[in-house]
This record gives structure tokens, C-alpha cells and sequence, in this order.
């Protein structure tokens, strides 16, 4: 069994972890972390856990993790800086869920708007793009939830080098926010709204042109994220501008052929949250028209986005089968 330690156990990502673990054939919780919560039973903060957990939240000290094969940071950026090289110095694996690794220490800083003091090398954890890097990490960063939807949906055609310029329309659920209330996500401001922000200046948009960039260095990106009220999923069309013209079946092809291997990707003709909800699935739909190739993807952002998705990477990391513990139908309707 491998053994795993949650550091924020209290938050969405966190309890997201411990939910879908529990039906993990080949791990172990042996410690979660909550500093507001320490001592209490991890099931009377999380009353759907209630009968799968009965360990108390424990606070964030390394010498809890003692049995510890990997930890998952569940924290947010700028954070999970101060622990990722501790436990990766005392011998364990370790999958950060924040923002801390995904980018170049200079792009961090100048994105964040913070030093970064405690800087390592790590690999970007999209497994449809980074497999064997993955299998060989000891620290992985998870992306975030925008970027996976989007990068998934046009990263075929970049490979191809087929793209000029990419606008991504992205809706997100309000979970992407965390678990603390803020006027954003207070219940008025939202319901019945949908709401733009960061519309020209979202930090996601440098995972995008980091990883996009991989492929085709001289794509140009558009973002523009925005909360719908609804608490999991987003929903991104990314309105694709190709240098030349592709007929549908040219455009199945590139896809069935790039994502060949990949159990959570599923091309469909149409696509809704509801299809993905609560899975480990990114949803891809394609439609050519007249001036551009629009791609849809839908993930659930807790599952595909975040939490579902630090697992897939555990088990490229430990030699499983990707899909241990993942591979489950969605919840529809
Ligand atoms: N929500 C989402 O859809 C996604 C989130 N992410 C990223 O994953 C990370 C976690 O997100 P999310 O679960 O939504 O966040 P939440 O705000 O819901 O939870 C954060 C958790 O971190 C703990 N925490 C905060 N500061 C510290 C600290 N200094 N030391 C130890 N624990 C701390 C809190 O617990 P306590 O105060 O009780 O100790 C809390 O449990 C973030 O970096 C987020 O950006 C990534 C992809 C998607
Ligand atoms: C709806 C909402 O607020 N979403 C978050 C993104 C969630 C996520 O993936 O964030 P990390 O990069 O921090 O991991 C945001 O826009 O900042």
C-alpha cells in the first residue's frame, strides 16, 4: 500500500482527496492536516466522509508524515513553497495541488507578485502531455483547473502547429474559489449571474502559453475566465484560428491520434458538466465552422481540475494503472 499524508484537509481540494481515496485499491491516509480543525475527527468537519475516515486532523508538522510515502499539497500558493522542499528532502514524494510549481521561478515571481523561497525543479503533472516525465518525478505540480480544460482542448492542434490564434471562454463553478466565503462568492452576488473577471489578466493564462508554448511557440492566446453559480465544472470553447483549413474528419483524426492511450479523455459529439461531474474525465467536442475549429472541453474542477487529477499523477508516479481508484461513471443528471 502507499502511504499518503493531505496537508489542507479541511479545504475543497482536500476533502475532494480524501473522497475519492477511499476506494483507492492501493492507498493508505494515514495523516491529514487542518490547523483550524486539529484534533477533531476528520468526519465532523466533512459530514459526507462521515463512516470512511475515522482519523483526527493533525496539524501541519512534518514529524506526523514519519510513514509517509507522498503528501499532497492541498494548500493554497504561496504556501506550499514552505513545505514541498522539507518532505522532499526527508524522502517523500510530493504532489502540489497550489500554483507554487507549475511555472519558471522568474515567471512565478513576476506572476504572483512574490519570492518564491523554496524553488526546485518539478514537473507540469497533465499526464496526456507529460507521462514520462511524471513516472520519474519526486515533485509534481498539478495544474490548475482552467489551464488542464483548456491546454486538453487544443493541445492536438498545436502539436501540429496548426494554430495562429486561440480564445478560451471559460466558465468555472464557485469551488474553483476555495472554501472560504468572500463577496465574490457570496450566495447574492452570484445567483443568477454569470460572472467575467480577470478578463484580460488571469494568471492561468501563463500555464497556457508555458505549456501550449511546448508545442507552438508563436500561438496567440486569449483568456477570459468567468464564474457561473454552480459549484463544480468548467465549461471552456476555445475558439480555435487555424493558419489553413481543416475538414471534420482531418480534425477527429489529429484528436483520436494524440489523445490514443489516454483513459480520461473522451471525445463526444456534444458535451455538459453533467457528463463529467464528479469524474476524472475531461470531455472534448469539436465543431468546424466557417472561420474556425471551436473545441469544448468540460471537467469537474475538484476531480480532473484538482484532486482527481494529483491521483492520476500518484499512480504514473508509483507504477499503478492510471485509473486505480478514478475509473467510476460521472453522477447524472
Ligand atoms: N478549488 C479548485 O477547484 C482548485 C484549487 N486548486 C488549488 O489547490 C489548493 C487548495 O485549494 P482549495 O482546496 O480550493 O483551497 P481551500 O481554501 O478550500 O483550502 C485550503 C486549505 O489549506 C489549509 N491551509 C491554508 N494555509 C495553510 C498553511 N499555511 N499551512 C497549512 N495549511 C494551510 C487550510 O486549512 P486550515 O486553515 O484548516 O489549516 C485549508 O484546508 C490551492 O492552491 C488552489 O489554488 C487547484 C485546482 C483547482
Ligand atoms: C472560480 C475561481 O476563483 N477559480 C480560481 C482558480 C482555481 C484554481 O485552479 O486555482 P489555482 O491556480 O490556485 O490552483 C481563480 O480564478 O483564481
Amino acid at each position: 500500500m502507499i502511504k499518503v499524508g493531505v496537508v489542507g484537509g479541511s479545504g475543497y481540494t482536500g476533502s475532494e482527496l480524501l473522497r475519492l481515496l477511499v476506494n483507492h485499491p492501493e492507498v493508505e491516509v494515514k495523516v491529514v492536516t487542518s490547523r483550524k480543525y486539529e484534533g477533531k475527527k476528520i468526519w465532523s468537519l466533512h459530514k459526507f466522509l462521515k463512516g470512511f475516515f475515522d482519523l483526527e486532523f493533525k496539524s501541519p508538522d512534518i514529524r506526523y508524515f514519519d510513514d509517509c510515502d507522498l503528501v499532497f499539497l492541498a494548500v493554497p500558493h504561496g504556501e506550499a513553497m514552505r513545505y514541498a522542499p522539507e518532505f522532499l528532502d526527508a524522502g517523500l514524494k510530493v504532489i502540489d495541488l497550489s500554483a507554487d510549481y507549475r511555472l519558471d521561478k522568474k515567471t512565478f515571481e513576476e506572476v504572483y507578485e512574490k519570492e518564491h523561497i523554496g524553488y526546485r525543479e518539478a514537473v507540469y503533472g497533465l499526464p496526456e502531455i507529460h507521462r514520462d516525465e511524471i513516472k520519474k518525478a519526486d515533485l509534481v505540480a498539478n495544474p490548475g483547473c482552467y489551464p488542464t480544460g483548456a491546454i486538453l482542448a487544443v493541445a492536438p492542434l498545436a502539436e501540429k502547429e496548426l494554430i495562429d490564434r486561440v480564445v478560451f471562454d471559460s466558465k468555472s463553478g464557485i469551488t474553483g474559489a476555495g472554501v472560504s466565503p468572500t463577496d465574490f462568492t457570496h450566495y447574492p452576488n452570484l445567483h443568477e449571474a454569470i460572472v467575467p473577471y480577470k478578463v484580460t489578466n488571469h494568471r492561468h493564462y501563463w500555464e497556457m502559453v508555458q505549456e501550449l508554448g511546448r508545442f507552438q511557440g508563436d500561438i496567440k492566446i486569449s483568456f477570459t475566465p468567468q464564474v457561473f453559480p454552480g459549484s463544480r465544472g468548467i465549461l471552456t470553447n476555445a475558439h480555435t484560428f487555424l493558419r489553413g483549413e481543416l475538414e471534420l474528419e482531418e480534425v477527429a483524426e489529429i484528436y483520436e491520434r494524440f489523445y490514443d492511450g489516454c483513459p480520461f479523455i473522451r471525445l463526444q459529439d456534444s458535451i455538459r458538466l453533467s457528463y463529467v461531474r464528479g469524474s476524472n474525465f475531461c470531455d472534448i467536442a469539436f465543431f468546424v465552422g466557417t472561420d474556425r475549429v471551436v473545441v469544448s472541453s468540460a471537467i469537474d474542477n475538484l476531480v480532473k481540475g484538482a484532486s482527481g487529477q494529483a491521483i492520476q499523477n500518484m499512480n504514473i508516479m508509483f507504477g499503478l494503472d492510471e485509473r486505480a481508484g478514478l475509473y467510476f461513471p460521472p453522477l447524472f443528471p
